[in-house]
């Protein structure tokens, strides 16, 4: 069913949390510390009639956590989840235990979700002697109807799981859901410990399925593609929360939230159909125990809003906030310089044929005549000499270091505003005499995005999509850098209109 055949919502889920007790140790006992980890960080979706809501994000979005708080498998931290209008949260274990019937879960793995203990007759079986569906004869013609509907024979009902394949197995994990005949099947990662061609064929299974008994999906996976394959509509997950949602063909179209386009970018074969621009996505998704403040994905947005008051281009921008990400987190400048300690290059943007200016060997030395490496210069720790490499960044001229911070976050020299230049070289004075921490305050003092203060909410930027990103809010100005009106977004309510 594509969105707009609107049918009842089978499934609501109303600002769900779920966060983990990640306390430990004696000392944060002693000390009364606690570390929440917020998986789940405020969701809603409805979730309608025969529909398939696919919700896709990297590994540590908290997908899985989701799929499993919308079942009670784990307990959600607040919010609600109404099945046909009736609250689980608000269940009983035993009328919980009653629902899971309308209401099943597909693991990614059915090997370790399968007891091997169990024949396939067994495993399908089980549901129907917990909810009283069926015994006797009746039951084994049931398990013998349900593995001949997911492609399996009658046969393998006397197998036990290690005897099938990995596709084989899925299948019993699939029949064993709808054993009990359910409206809604929660599908985690269904084909991702599958072969390509083997996923092909459970997601057709799936389909099949679906159009066969009428089943309401929600299907978690971190391949974009087989999202785009399954879904009507589309949630994107990141750090706990969705940044974009709507019909999939609205999704995978622009506009789109950065984070979804960096997905799509990072797909090896790009669909022709989808117009990212080859952007890249730096970096891992930062811990859910003290998430970004503002957009939790301004840490490592390629489009984020530079602040207007400085005149500089969106990757310059993207820049500096990343020299002062790494500034607030760095052990050591060492680890802010093109080159490591121990001499070798270290993730230059300028890549292999960049010029190493501590490399004595290096053909051009890109330093001002001032600052060009002496072999008679005592803080030189380049000197042939010195057959280890330089053992402190901070050891090097003034000049060559700046030039080995600005090589290392693809930094132009100098930077085409002024101010910032100015801003920028004092935090580079202060990394060269190792005082990090004043660098890294002076950068958080001077380069602040709006994406850093705004925690987004979503707009409506065409029918049933919205977007989380100050990029599309009307309400945001990015000449001034802030809200036309004064006004903070607040509330999950859409706001604006973008399109
Ligand atoms: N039982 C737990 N206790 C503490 N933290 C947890 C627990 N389960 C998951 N987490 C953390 O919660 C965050 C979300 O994990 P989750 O497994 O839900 O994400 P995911 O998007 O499904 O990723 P993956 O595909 O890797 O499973 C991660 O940071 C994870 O380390």
């Amino acid at each position: 069913m594509r969105d707009g055949d609107a049918g009842e919502p089978v499934l609501r889920v109303e600002g769900v949390e779920t966060h983990y007790d990640a306390t430990d140790g004696f000392l944060d006992r002693l000390l009364g510390r606690s570390r929440r980890v917020r998986a789940v960080d405020g969701v809603d979706f409805e979730l309608r009639e025969g529909e398939t809501l696919g919700v896709v994000g990297e590994s540590g979005c908290g997908k899985t956590t989701l799929a499993r708080s919308v079942l009670r498998l784990v307990e959600p931290t607040a919010g609600s989840v109404y099945h046909r209008g009736e609250d689980l949260t608000a269940l009983s274990s035993a009328a919980l235990r009653d629902r899971r019937k309308d209401l099943q879960y597909v693991f990614q793995d059915p090997l370790s979700s399968l007891d091997p203990r169990l024949t396939a007759g067994d495993v399908v079986g089980e549901p129907l002697d917990v909810h009283g569906l069926a015994t006797g004869a009746e039951r084994d013609a049931r398990v013998r109807e349900l593995l001949e509907t997911v492609g399996l024979k009658p046969s393998h009902a006397a197998r036990y799981p290690h005897e099938f394949s990995g596709g084989q197995r899925q299948r019993l994990g699939i029949a064993r859901a709808l054993a009990v005949d359910p409206e809604v099947i929660v599908c985690d990662e269904p084909v991702s410990a599958l072969d390509a061609s083997v996923q092909a064929q459970i997601l057709n299974l799936l389909a099949d399925l679906q159009a066969e008994f009428g089943l309401a999906y929600v299907v978690i996976a971190h391949d974009l593609r087989v999202i785009e394959h399954v879904s009507d509509r589309v949630a994107v997950m990141y750090l706990g929360e969705f940044v974009e949602r709507g019909p999939t063909e609205a999704v995978f179209d622009p506009p789109y939230h950065p984070y979804t386009e960096a997905l799509l970018s990072a797909i090896p074969e790009p669909d022709p159909l989808w117009e990212g621009d080859g952007i890249r996505l730096e970096g891992t998704v930062p811990s859910p125990v003290d998430p970004p403040s503002g957009c939790r994905f301004h840490t490592r947005c390629p489009r984020l809003v530079p602040a207007a008051e400085y005149d500089l281009p969106g990757e310059v921008w993207r820049s500096l906030t990343d020299l002062k990400l790494r500034a607030m987190e760095a052990d050591g400048v060492a680890s802010l310089t093109a080159v490591s300690p121990s001499g070798e290059a270290g993730g230059s943007p300028a890549g292999d044929d960049a010029v190493d200016p501590l490399d004595p060997t290096s053909p051009t030395d890109p330093t001002s005549p001032d600052d060009s490496i002496s072999p008679d210069d005592p803080t030189d720790s380049t000197s042939p000499a010195d057959s280890t490499g330089p053992a402190d960044p901070t050891e090097v001229p003034r000049g060559t270091f700046d030039v080995l911070v600005r090589e290392e976050f693809g930094l132009p020299e100098p930077l085409p505003d002024a101010d910032a230049e100015a801003a920028v070289g004092d935090a580079i004075d202060a990394l060269h005499d190792d005082r990090i921490e004043e660098a890294a305050e002076l950068l958080d003092a001077v380069f602040v995005s709006p994406c850093e203060r705004h925690h987004p909410t979503e707009y409506q930027v065409g029918t049933d999509h919205g977007i989380a990103c100050l990029r599309y809010d009307d309400g945001f100005d990015e000449e001034i850098g802030t809200f036309a009106d004064g006004a903070e977004p607040t509330g999950s309510e859409p706001t604006g209109s973008a399109e």
